[in-house]
């Protein structure tokens, strides 16, 4: 028997690399088809019926209570018969889906480039479907298309999302577990453009969906449409490379610095800000630790004196702004104009009211002081030995702290810093338990270096110590 739309995407979770709850018991408990994209009186070349997003609402029944979140696929549908399409998912027979009691062929429309030309049509020309009965969409362009080649190919690097390149122009990124609400990469890209801040892409439009949930009426962005830095490298790429060679990176930090302060200036000016105290701050790292600490019980002997290092921040006022949330060298793209910060959507394993609340500047400047340890300690050191490689991370952390303008740091920001690179050191160890056990020596040690006694850190230095 034909399968449904529900059991096809049971299928692909399975193996997305978008799919966040993979390993999970998960039930199908909704599939919402949105309003076709586009969808031709006749079929296009290759059988092309139409474009559309379909939202699927999954559960997880090992937590209480259920959790449930939404995915989108972006469907190319096409007549059966036809070769397979790229990115092809195989048939269905699911009227509500494809819009035709027959089979039909459904693809995953990113890995399809008539199709993802077709949605660049629609998004450009505003051509907002008619609602449905279960949903409507709604397309944004506030910067008019440039006049350059736009030929569509998939991005094939790693992420979370779904990424398609229009020639070296721009880059839509479709958006997988979809956030509830306004998305948060859209609103920063959208806030910093209009502050001006030229450290981020440009935003060209964006595509937004509602859809009835009972008697509620929910709504979230699909998909996001940016300026795509041509050539650009990522910095993880680049601070590797360096490291394994011998060649000093403490320019390149010390200009990430400055990027970092200019994007958190921008960040100030357009979201809330605060002075919190402390101690309340304090108690959320612990209580984060103490999660940890059920996820990778190889936190537990670190567990007093990192509390002890939280402990710390009681008596600082700390202030808060909207931050990016998830800073590291993966999150930077060195263009021959500078460094550009991409990704706005805070850490993955928090919620999205923790990805909206206000944090300390900090929380971004520990992220990329750990990934230079990151670095450092996936460098291959054939080249370099142990000690030239933590003089090179020691030197990054000085002309990142430089440039960003907290260079020597004050007592208190080195207490209040401590926590923070202590607050995500105890977050990677917990990504790297669930997403890449290979890799949980490089956070854990530097758990086990932030936990001893006494880490000198009087200039700002790395707790981690020098080889001597
Ligand atoms: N504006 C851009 N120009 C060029 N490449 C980009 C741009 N934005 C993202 N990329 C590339 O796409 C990758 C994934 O982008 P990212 O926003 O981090 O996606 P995700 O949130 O899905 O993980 C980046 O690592 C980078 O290589
Ligand atoms: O880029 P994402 O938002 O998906 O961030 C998650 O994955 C990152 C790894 O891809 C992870 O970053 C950690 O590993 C990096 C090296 O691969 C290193 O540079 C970072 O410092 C380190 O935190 C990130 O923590 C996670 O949220």
């Amino acid at each position: 028997m034909a399968e449904a739309f529900a059991e096809l995407a049971t299928r692909v979770f399975a193996t997305a690399r978008w799919f966040a709850g993979k390993g999970r018991p998960l039930q199908v408990v909704r599939v919402i088809p949105l309003p076709w994209f586009t969808h031709p009186d006749e079929p296009g070349t290759g059988g092309l019926v139409g474009i559309r997003p379909v939202l699927v609402v999954v559960a997880h029944d090992d937590v209480v209570p259920r959790a449930t979140d939404t995915y989108q696929f972006l469907l190319a549908v096409r007549r059966p018969g036809e070769a397979p399409p790229a990115g092809s998912y195989g048939s269905v027979q699911d009227a509500a889906v494809t819009g035709t009691r027959d089979l039909a062929d459904v693809a995953d429309a990113t890995r399809d480039p008539e199709a993802m030309t077709a949605v660049l049509a629609a998004l450009a020309d505003r051509q907002d479907p008619h609602p449905s009965a279960e949903g409507a969409v709604h397309h944004h362009l506030v910067v008019p298309l440039p006049d350059a080649d736009l030929t569509p190919r998939p991005f094939s690097g790693e992420q979370s999302n779904t990424s398609v390149f229009y020639g070296q122009a721009l880059i839509l990124k479709v958006f997988r577990r979809l956030e509830i609400g306004r998305n948060l990469d859209i609103a920063v890209h959208e806030a910093l453009g209009h502050e001006g801040i030229g450290g981020i892409a440009t935003l060209y439009g964006w595509t937004e969906a509602r859809w009835s949930d009972g008697e509620d009426v929910l709504g979230a962005d699909l998909a996001m449409l940016t300026e795509c830095f041509r050539d650009a490298r990522d910095g993880w790429g680049l601070a590797l490379e360096a490291c394994a060679a011998g060649q000093d990176f403490s320019a390149e930090a010390e200009a990430l610095g400055r990027t970092l302060r200019s994007v958190h200036e921008g960040l100030a000016r357009r979201f809330p800000r605060d002075v919190l105290d402390g101690g309340p701050l304090a108690e959320v790292m612990m209580e984060r630790l103490d999660a940890a600490c059920a996820a990778a019980p190889a936190l537990v002997p670190y567990a007093d004196a990192l509390r002890g290092v939280f402990t710390a921040l009681e008596g600082h006022p700390v202030s808060v702004q909207h931050v990016h949330g998830d800073f590291h060298l993966g999150q930077v793209l060195a263009t021959s104009d500078g460094w550009r910060v991409i990704d706005f959507e805070g850490e993955p394993l928090k919620s999205l009211a923790e990805r909206w609340a206000p944090d300390s500047p900090w929380r971004d400047v520990a992220g990329m002081l750990r990934s230079f340890d990151y670095a450092a300690a996936s460098s291959p050191t054939s080249s370099a030995t142990p000690r030239a490689t933590a003089q090179w991370r020691q030197r990054c952390r000085t002309g990142f702290l430089s440039g960003y303008g907290a260079f020597p740091p004050t007592a208190s920001d080195l207490a209040v810093l401590r926590a923070y690179e202590a607050d995500k050191a105890v977050y990677e160890v917990v990504y790297e338990v669930r997403n890449r056990p290979d890799w949980v020596g490089i956070p854990l040690g530097a758990v086990a270096v932030i936990a001893s006694p006494s880490p000198d850190t009087s200039d700002g230095q790395s707790p981690i110590p020098e080889e001597k």
